[in-house]
């Protein structure tokens, strides 16, 4: 499933219909009839229903909805809320036909008191106020109709493509649609994988429209969902000829003499999502409480500082496959020059917590890698390397994550809910697992973890990293499904929730698996 932006949704909708020879109306008669089916199967006939609709396109969908439930016999108010003359192009055209069917309709304007007394005796809001045109603060009446929609809380709210209200591409809301149901007409846009505006969403379902997919590759940049069938799909397969050295030598470095943990989680992390053997560099300081945590891996204790790293680690020595540094590694110089070694390598290298501390510091080198690079930092981590604020990052999510990415040639992980995994070439795979549990210290830990085995065991670096953060959110989810609140879930927790995860994973993926 791809994910557009307003502008790319507009660009998609002209050239199907300049290009492609698709008309603005079969279109709108196709979205409606699409949201109406699912509609359908959900109201129940009992219920009352009034559809609202504004002056623009989502307005026309409302239009052929609010058609289609009369026609099934649903009783169905349509309110319009501006002016009728201001209606439009093909929205207009839809409203003509919903009058020449005998249908009713309802003007806002002049019976504002009878639309607030209604409002209490539905059921149900079908919200056609205004889609992806949105431009500015909301203006009156929308403000106000919204605002009385929202206080009334016994009502579903169904809401046409977006909830009205909220900016199509992600940002601040002032005042939006709390939908329960928003059924996006063809393809989700940015909104409903950034906050706020997720929150306003409920549940998502897409409906296709019938427009062809030419037009979303002449006109769409490459934004998809990494969803569990893709995960199943492209899962590595052991083969039976296999043998440790097989799925990678990896590295961990870490630790400080306050954060002996965040290293453990992440080898523990990596040695239950299948790497073959593991050897952890921490500080020789914190290597005997270390070391008594994980009987299966190798140690390579290093000189210490005051508890951190000094400076020094044998790299050619090691001989590894792939390395991940940072996890509790402290923010010193010697963990910074430690860093430098190992971009110096010519393996892969995941880069996370106190490893991007000195960002500005290692992008000479990082840009003259030859081998992947994937960093993994959460929206404050992201704010800091990049000198702006938080709110900047969550802003534009995405936008940001492609800039950087393109730029410095290098795997971005954004972590948050929808985490957005970025590749140097600027693909960008929005992740769908995961939960508020996952909020807690020691979850980035874990999943620097499942990254690294992940690359060692892939042979593609985009499928290793989106897999891997599938499993780390889905391994969340298992346990909020079962017997944990999202509350009560430790990042260890999550460690020992990968083996089902993976279980069920590659239970689903046996039959993709078989046809490669
Ligand atoms: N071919 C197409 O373009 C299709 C469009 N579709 C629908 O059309 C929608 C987009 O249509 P439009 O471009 O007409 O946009 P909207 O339906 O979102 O409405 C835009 C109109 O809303 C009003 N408005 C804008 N900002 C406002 C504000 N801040 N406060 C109050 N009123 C405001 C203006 O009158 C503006 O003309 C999509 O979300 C989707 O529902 C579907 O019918 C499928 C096909
Ligand atoms: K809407």
């Amino acid at each position: 499933m791809r994910v557009v932006t307003a502008s790319e949704m507009y660009a998609i909708d002209r050239y199907t219909i300049q290009q492609i020879g698709m008309s603005e109306e079969s279109l709108m008669e196709n979205a409606g009839q699409a949201v109406a089916t699912v509609l359908l199967e959900r109201i129940q006939p009992a219920q009352r229903v009034a559809v609202l609709a504004g002056t623009g396109n989502n307005g026309g969908d409302g239009f052929v909805v609010a058609r289609v439930l009369k026609s099934y016999g649903y009783t169905t108010d349509l309110w319009l809320i501006p002016p009728k003359e201001k209606v439009k192009g093909a929205a207009k055209k839809a409203l003509e036909i919903y009058e020449n069917s005998g249908y009713e309709v309802k003007n806002y304007i002049g019976n504002e008191k009878e639309f607030i007394e209604q409002l209490r005796h539905y059921d149900v809001i079908i919200d056609a106020l205004l889609g992806i045109g949105i431009n500015g603060a909301l203006r009156s009446p929308y403000k106000e109709i919204i605002e009385k929609v929202n206080e009334a809380k016994e009502l579903v709210v169904y809401a046409i493509d977006v909830p009205s209200g909220i900016p199509a591409d992600g940002g601040a809301v002032e005042t939006a649609i709390q939908a329960d149901v928003t059924i996006t007409i063809q393809y989700p846009k940015l909104s409903a994988y950034t906050f706020p505006t997720a929150d306003y969403y409920g549940e998502l379902i897409v409906v296709d429209i019938g427009i062809p997919p030419l037009s979303l590759e002449k006109n769409a940049e490459f934004r998809r969902l990494w969803s569990e069938a893709a995960v199943a799909r492209t899962l590595p397969v052991r083969k039976r000829s296999s043998h440790k050295g097989t799925y990678g030598k990896g590295l961990v470095i870490g630790g400080s003499r306050n954060m002996t943990g965040a290293v453990i989680m992440t080898a523990k992390a990596a040695l239950r999502s299948g790497a073959g053997l593991l050897t952890m560099a921490v500080p020789d300081d914190v290597y005997p409480v270390v070391a008594t945590h994980i009987p299966e891996v190798m140690y390579h204790p290093c000189s210490s500082l005051n508890g951190c790293f000094a400076g020094e680690i044998d790299l050619i020595t090691l001989d590894v496959d792939a390395i991940a540094a940072g996890p509790g590694m402290g923010r010193t110089m010697g963990a910074k020059s430690v860093v430098q070694k190992v971009l110096c390598q010519d393996v892969p290298v995941v880069l996370d917590a106190d490893a991007l501390y000195f960002w500005n510091d290692y992008v000479s080198i990082i840009r003259e890698r030859t081998e992947a690079t994937i960093l993994t930092p959460h929206p404050g981590e992201m704010a800091r390397m990049l000198g702006v604020s938080i709110d900047d990052v969550e802003r534009d999510r995405f936008g940001i994550a492609k800039q950087f990415a393109m730029s410095n040639g290098v795997y971005l992980v954004l972590k948050g809910p929808y985490t957005i995994v970025t590749t140097p070439d600027g693909k960008q795979y929005v992740n769908t697992s995961g939960n508020p549990a996952l909020a807690k210290g020691g979850s980035g830990d874990v999943l620097t973890g499942i990254i690294l085995a992940f690359i060692m065991q892939h042979d593609n670096i985009q499928e290793a990293i989106c897999n891997a953060v599938f499993v780390h959110g889905k391994a969340a989810d298992a346990l909020v499904e079962k017997e944990h609140s999202p509350m009560d879930v430790l990042a260890t927790d999550v460690i020992e929730a990968i083996p089902q995860t993976l279980f069920s994973l590659y239970k689903k993926g046996a039959s993709y698996q078989k046809q490669r």
